[in-house]
């Protein structure tokens, strides 16, 4: 069974490295031992660490990703405390520990020719994990920042928030990829087409999209479907920055400023990643980017395919940090 790993005291003092005279994020933080203690609590967001990368791997792709939620709070919970960071606004709660399946998982032998169907069934299973705690989290009418993970667990994220609001939502998604891939086992390359299937998303938007990664067949699918845009990365390569966030803004509007957003770290340039490229957006252009977008009533938050390497940490801490400023 996959259970949520509260974070606590302990944690703290493994993460945290002391300073006299300074006071670090990490020290500063409210702790809940109880997901139902989120009720009283007055921060709008809630951290969530997806320590896998099961999905990526059931997708043919580079595994590393289990290991990016513990760089991620190496990073962020060593941010300094000061005028401009604080933890006002944001709670972390903790991981779900996929120890069992990432050990099932590691049984499986890849030369088998039923190695990436028998992943998918494990991803599966980390779906309803995912699906589970995100729907509880929203309960408290919290948002979630979920750190990934594969790009999977977008599908069990989606499937919460369309469960909590009784309808389809929309996804804004910062990618190289589409990952609407054909839906025959679930992986980290289907979890866009299995929401539409379920009937979970509603309007979708890629920002960013590779046009030498995507399929044929998945253009031609989208042009079927009025209620999927996308903007190639391949496009804006002439545009500075302020014509990049209006070409952004236009993706906003098409999912009317409302909707959850995604952001795959392989659309990234030089970003450690499954799919890492040497043609991508800037770090720079991300914050950004998430200055403006986070002036959108967002649903949630998911930060993806990361692996970890010496400056994977500091990213995600700055693209949170980004988040939860005034
Ligand atoms: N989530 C990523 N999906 C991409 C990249 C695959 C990979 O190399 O990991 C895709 O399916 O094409």
């Amino acid at each position: 069974m996959t259970t949520l790993e509260y974070f606590n005291k302990t944690d703290v003092q493994k993460y945290v490295n002391h300073r006299h005279g300074e006071t670090k994020i990490g020290e500063h933080l409210d702790l809940v031992e109880q997901i139902d203690e989120l009720e009283n609590l007055t921060q709008d967001y809630v951290i969530l660490g997806l320590p896998e990368d099961i999905g990526v791997r059931a997708n043919h792709g580079v595994a590393g990703a289990a290991q990016t939620w513990d760089v991620f709070l190496k990073a962020f919970l060593n941010i300094q405390h000061n005028r401009f960071n604080s933890t006002e606004n944001v709670v972390i709660l903790g991981h779900l520990n996929f120890e069992m399946l990432l050990e099932q998982a590691k049984q499986l032998d890849p030369n088998h020719n039923d190695y990436h169907v028998v992943l998918g069934d494990l991803v599966e299973r980390i779906d309803q994990a995912v699906f589970d705690i995100v729907k509880q989290i929203l309960n408290f009418n919290k948002i979630p920042i979920i750190i990934g993970g594969g790009h999977n667990n977008a599908f069990g994220i989606i499937k919460a928030c369309s469960h909590f609001e009784n309808k389809p939502i929309n996804v804004l998604n910062i990618d190289a990829h589409t990952d609407l891939r054909h839906c025959k086992h679930r992986h980290s390359g289907n979890g866009f087409s299995y929401a539409i299937q379920k009937g979970f998303l509603e309007k979708y938007f890629i920002f960013g999209l590779h046009k030498n990664y995507t399929p044929e067949y998945i253009f031609e699918y989208i042009d079927q479907k009025s209620n999927i845009d996308f903007c190639c990365f391949d496009q804006l390569l002439h545009l500075n920055q302020l014509e990049k966030l209006s070409k952004l803004k236009a993706g906003c509007n098409f999912l009317m400023n409302e909707f959850g957003l995604e952001i795959d770290c392989d659309s990234i340039q030089n970003f450690n990643a499954s799919a890492k490229t040497p043609s991508g957006f800037g770090i720079d252009e991300i914050r950004n980017m998430i200055k403006m977008l986070k002036n959108n009533p967002l649903k949630y938050i998911h930060i993806c395919e990361a692996i970890p390497s010496s400056t994977t940490g500091k990213s995600l801490s700055y693209f949170v940090s980004d988040l939860i400023k005034d």
